[in-house]
């Protein structure tokens, strides 16, 4: 134990029992001197970084295991734009291969292979295609689910905003347009609906990746969610084959640019069936929960602070002067709601920790708030983790950084302390798929309906401080969950 504290120079930390990603953590939660816990990085925030924006998690058992964790910019630039020295550990996504090999648990030569192909589904084309469905789905989500209301109450925003992620996902993602209302016939042959295996597959999908597929058999839950999984699996099967023998049709959802990729490719590096469905599966795993978190952080944030929505309101009008719907074209001008997004994104990453190691021996130098710098050896294999919170909050690049002031990303600022998406050849595919999802939905919503936070009796007497923190608590399980945000849309006259 005392050789790995002293490998990495004695760069202060966490000294535990256990490490943060083992079952032990799970169990025993943060405990000083036992266990990091899960959300360490985000309740941490760059607390616990010392004079050098790097510090360290290092465990004991079973065996010394040194993590290192970084808040630097010029550090984690230098990691991200290194693929062969900093690769992603991949070992860790294994459990994420159920249907099939794909880009997010892969590295190297077949890593390369998934993004060649799948980066190109990522197109204009497909992300006007989610702008236009994002505008009809809270349409629909106006006229149908709230027709005869003027106040809706929710108790946790993900009521809708984890259907409106995936009715997205769902018709940009794979070419089917799913609605609001529970109409949806089980198909000869099946025992769920498209909607419904969807549905299960992206919430519980943490059981299917934690649990051995013998414990999947023992409750009635756990069956449904292997069903879910089965079902699924059929469904994009069927769909695949069918546009295989269906005539060629212009479609722009991923699904059928990847299929055109593919059967466009003559090399050996044609993608299985497998392989197909393990790649479209991960872009919903990659984007469900990741924009639909974001989206409730960010209506959250909204109703906290009512002088931000306003401002956003007056922006969006006069974007929108003359009472129309929101076109796609609009999207570049819509900047108020990117800067609204992108503080949200900064102060809540849903990926708090973006995982990489060292093959070989290394050293990497970081920096101080005095402009010094210091060189620390990394021994081969060490476990690098980007902290995403840790370099978000750091004072270094943002001023006031617990505040919520989206006007920062109307100026200049350091791109390279902002990393929601990773950065490098590894960043993630699907930010402005995000990006173009999240505008529409907040144009939508902040046009007709104005968010503030529910009012329950129990909690009347509470200070902002205190709202604040109820309704941004968090955990951290697949990504960065809020708890519970109940919040009130009060339709705009
Ligand atoms: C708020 C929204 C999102 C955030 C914050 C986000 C964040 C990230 C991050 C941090 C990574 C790198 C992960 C790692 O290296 O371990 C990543 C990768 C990825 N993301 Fe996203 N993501 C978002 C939405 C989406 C959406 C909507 C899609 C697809 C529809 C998507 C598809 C992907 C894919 C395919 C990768 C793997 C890229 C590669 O390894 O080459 N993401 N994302």
């Amino acid at each position: 134990f005392h050789r790995a504290v002293r490998s990495v120079d004695n760069l202060p930390g966490y000294r535990v029992l256990f490490s943060q990603f083992g079952l032990p953590t799970f169990v025993f939660g943060r405990w000083r001197g036992i266990s990091p816990g899960t959300n360490h990085f985000f309740e941490d925030k760059h607390s616990t970084f010392g004079e050098w924006d790097m510090n360290t998690v290092i465990s004991a058992l079973p065996s010394p295991l040194v993590t290192l964790t970084i808040a630097d910019a010029d550090t984690i630039k230098e990691i991200t734009s290194s693929r062969a020295r900093f690769p992603k550990p991949v070992y860790q996504y294994e459990v994420l291969s159920f249907f099939g090999r794909n880009i997010v648990a892969s590295e190297g030569e077949e890593w390369k292979k998934y993004r060649k192909i799948s980066a190109p589904a990522f197109s204009d084309r497909n992300n006007k295609l989610v702008w236009e469905e994002t505008v009809r789905i809270m349409d629909s989500l106006f006229a149908d689910l709230w027709k005869d209301k003027d106040v809706i109450s929710l108790d946790h925003c993900v009521e809708i905003t984890l259907p409106i992620a995936l009715f997205v996902i769902g018709v940009a993602g794979f070419g089917r347009r799913i609605s609001w209302r529970d109409d949806e016939v089980v198909p000869a042959g099946h025992t769920m609906s498209f909607k419904e295996s969807l549905h299960i597959a992206s919430s519980d999908v943490f059981m299917k990746v934690f649990l051995p597929n013998a414990a999947m058999k023992l409750t009635g839950r756990t069956r449904r969610v292997q069903t879910a999984f089965a079902e699924l699996e059929e469904y994009m099967l069927k769909m695949i084959h069918e546009r295989h023998s269906s005539e060629k049709v212009e479609r722009h959802d991923l699904l059928s640019s990847l299929l055109d990729a593919n059967n466009d490719d003559f090399s050996d590096q044609r993608l299985l069936d497998s392989e197909l469905v393990g790649n479209i599966f991960i872009f919903l795993l990659a984007g469900h929960e990741t924009t639909a978190h974001t989206l409730s952080f960010t209506f959250g944030f909204l109703a906290l602070y009512q002088d931000e929505q306003e401002k956003l309101y007056q922006h969006i009008k006069s974007v929108l002067s003359d009472g129309r719907m929101p076109t796609y074209e609009d999207m570049p001008l819509l900047t108020y709601s990117m800067a609204v997004f992108y503080e949200t994104l900064r102060l809540f990453p849903p990926v708090v920790n973006i995982p990489k190691y060292n093959p070989e021996d290394t050293v990497l130098t970081v920096g101080n708030q005095y402009g010094e710098k210091r060189t620390v050896p990394v021994p081969k294999n060490t476990w690098i983790a980007i902290n995403t919170p840790g370099l978000h909050y750091n004072p270094r690049y943002w001023e006031n950084p617990e505040e919520f002031k989206p006007s920062r990303f109307l100026k200049e600022y350091n791109k390279d302390a902002f990393i929601p998406f990773s950065a490098g050849a590894r960043a993630c595919l699907g930010r402005k798929f995000f990006e173009t999802e999240g505008i529409a939905v907040l144009t939508m919503m902040v046009l007709n309906y104005k968010i503030t936070v529910k009012e329950e009796p129990q909690f009347a007497g509470e200070t902002f401080e205190q709202t604040k923190a109820r309704i941004f608590q968090t955990k951290n399980a697949l990504t960065l969950t809020p708890i519970r945000v109940p919040l009130t849309f009060t339709r705009r006259t």
